[in-house]
């Protein structure tokens, strides 16, 4: 039996998972927490991967053959000439570069960037945290010799490390690598002819040209670690999800972790002017469009928290509650927001009436409110020709009944909830197994199986125009 580890370093946590290469069988897993807040040191993602690795090591059946590492998207890690971190990494949802993704967007108009690069950037993207640098921290910006995403860092640590005596590796001579997935979240790369543009980086970066990873294909090898363990490309966790479901056409993703995501595979490239899709490339060639707000599953907690309750209890409530919880609608925008690009926007309650101010109805509030935004995603994907024929429920948040049962009455269509895994590390683990096969295609794991949740008779429509309205109101789109 071969076994593959695929790695899943997100926003909260990474996760590990050893896999039977030949079936797709989950045979051990480990995970450890990433610290808190959006500027985080990229040494302590690699301090939690080798944490996690070890866990999942430890209760193998045996050493692996391949590892590949799926990361939280467009975080920015800058590497000095002799490969040390220059700054702590600044996170997908680290706003503070707002004012340089306006003016980058205003220089040559949203239509250009959609073009070149597939998608219009916010502050989430890497190329504005750049032109933050240069401009906020010109002596850090000039000594930055080469610029990573948080996948690349950690498959080019493992290049220089020993799976199996788990130390804290010496920094490696290997060369940086990535692939299409990651590369197109990043702002300075051209998504239909799959190559970096570095004239837009550049011209973010106040005319430096550091160094950038090579650009691997999807069942390509980054390497080898120091004790003989192949390296695959690795990709971004949206990515890595969609690979480990294997998304059917008709199959849309909503992924409800720090993030929401709604995505979908896709034959073309995507180039929304209007900002909402990302035109994101996948990990097997083809392509992600893909909308993604900065609020999905910590809404919760927050909520949960203000109520005095725990995740358990707050599904209790909301489930308590009638649907449109009474005319209370909140627009959850308590991290700022990226979709809509709203990067000062704080949280709304709207509707409050003696008679509704229930625990049962905030709780309902912010199941809906959440659910909203990420059906207006699933809206914006018809807009770029995305047809889609069910909703597949993934992420920390598809746990909660209040959510599943929410889900099919504003999305509009079947909502299927795969049973509950580490679909990014499968992907990644699936992507290992690739390129430790050196097939053509990916191998044909199964299907995950999924449940059918069935939405009552309630009126979704009523509860989306509710918080189109509001949100029209508060903040004027
Ligand atoms: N039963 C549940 N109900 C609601 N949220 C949950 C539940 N279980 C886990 N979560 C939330 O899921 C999130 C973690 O999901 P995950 O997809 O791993 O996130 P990320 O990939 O961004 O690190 C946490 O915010 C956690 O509170
Ligand atoms: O920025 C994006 C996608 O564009 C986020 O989806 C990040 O990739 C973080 O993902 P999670 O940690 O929430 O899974």
């Amino acid at each position: 039996m071969s076994l593959v580890m695929g790695i899943d370093s997100s926003t909260q946590s990474t996760k590990a998972i050893v896999v039977d290469a030949g079936t797709g069988r989950v045979l051990a897993e480990g995970r450890a927490d990433h610290p808190d807040g959006t500027e985080v040191p990229a040494q302590a993602w690699w301090a939690a991967c080798r944490q996690a690795m070890a866990l999942a090591a430890a209760d193998a059946p045996g050493p692996v053959e391949a590892i590949a590492v799926a990361g939280q998207q467009h975080g920015l890690v800058t590497l000095d000439a002799a490969g040390a971190e220059v700054r702590p990494a600044l996170l997908w949802n680290d706003t503070r570069s707002a004012p340089q993704a306006r003016r980058l967007v205003g220089q040559t108009g949203p239509d250009a960037w959609a073009r070149r690069t597939g998608s219009v950037p916010v502050a989430s993207f890497t190329v504005t945290k750049l032109a933050w640098l240069a401009e906020h921290e010109p002596a850090n910006a000039d000594r930055v010799a080469s610029v990573l995403l948080p996948h690349d860092y950690l498959t080019w640590r493992l290049a220089g490390a020993s799976v199996a005596a788990q130390e804290e590796s010496p920094r490696t001579e290997a060369e940086p690598t990535t692939d299409r997935g990651d590369a197109s979240g990043t702002g300075y790369f051209s998504p239909a002819d799959g190559g970096w543009l570095p004239d837009v980086l550049a011209d973010a970066f106040g005319g430096r040209t550091p160094q950038l990873p090579r650009i691997l294909g999807p069942a390509d090898a980054a390497g080898r670690t120091r004790d003989g363990v192949l390296l695959a490309a690795g990709t971004g966790d949206n990515m890595g999800a969609a690979l480990g479901l294997g998304l059917e056409p008709g199959d849309v993703v909503v992924s409800l972790g720090t993030s929401g995501t709604v995505f979908a595979v896709a034959d073309r490239p995507t180039a929304d002017p209007t900002g909402a899709v990302a035109g994101f490339c996948d990990a097997t060639g083809h392509f992600l469009p893909l909308v993604c707000t900065l609020n999905a599953a910590r809404v919760l907690t927050a909520t949960a928290q203000l109520l005095g309750t725990d995740l358990a209890g707050l599904d209790a409530l909301a489930l308590a509650a009638e649907p449109g919880a009474g005319g209370l609608v909140l627009l959850p925008y308590l991290d700022g927001e990226r979709t809509p690009d709203l990067p000062d926007a704080a949280g709304t309650l709207t509707g409050m009436r003696r008679a509704n101010c229930t625990p049962e109805n905030l709780a309902r509030a912010a199941v809906e409110g959440m659910l909203c935004g990420l059906a207006d995603g699933l809206a914006a994907l018809r807009e770029v020709g995305v047809a889609p024929r069910r909703v597949l429920l993934i992420g920390g948040a598809a746990r909660s009944a209040a959510v599943r049962a929410v889900a099919p009455l504003l999305f509009g269509v079947p909502v299927d909830v795969p049973e509950p895994a580490e679909y990014v590390a499968l992907g990644a683990a699936r992507q290992a197994a690739w390129a430790l096969a050196g097939s053509a295609e990916p191998p044909a794991w199964p299907v995950p199986s999924a449940r059918h949740e069935v939405a009552d008779d309630a009126d979704g429509a009523a509860v989306r125009a509710a918080y189109t309205a509001v949100r029209r109101q508060v903040h004027g789109a």
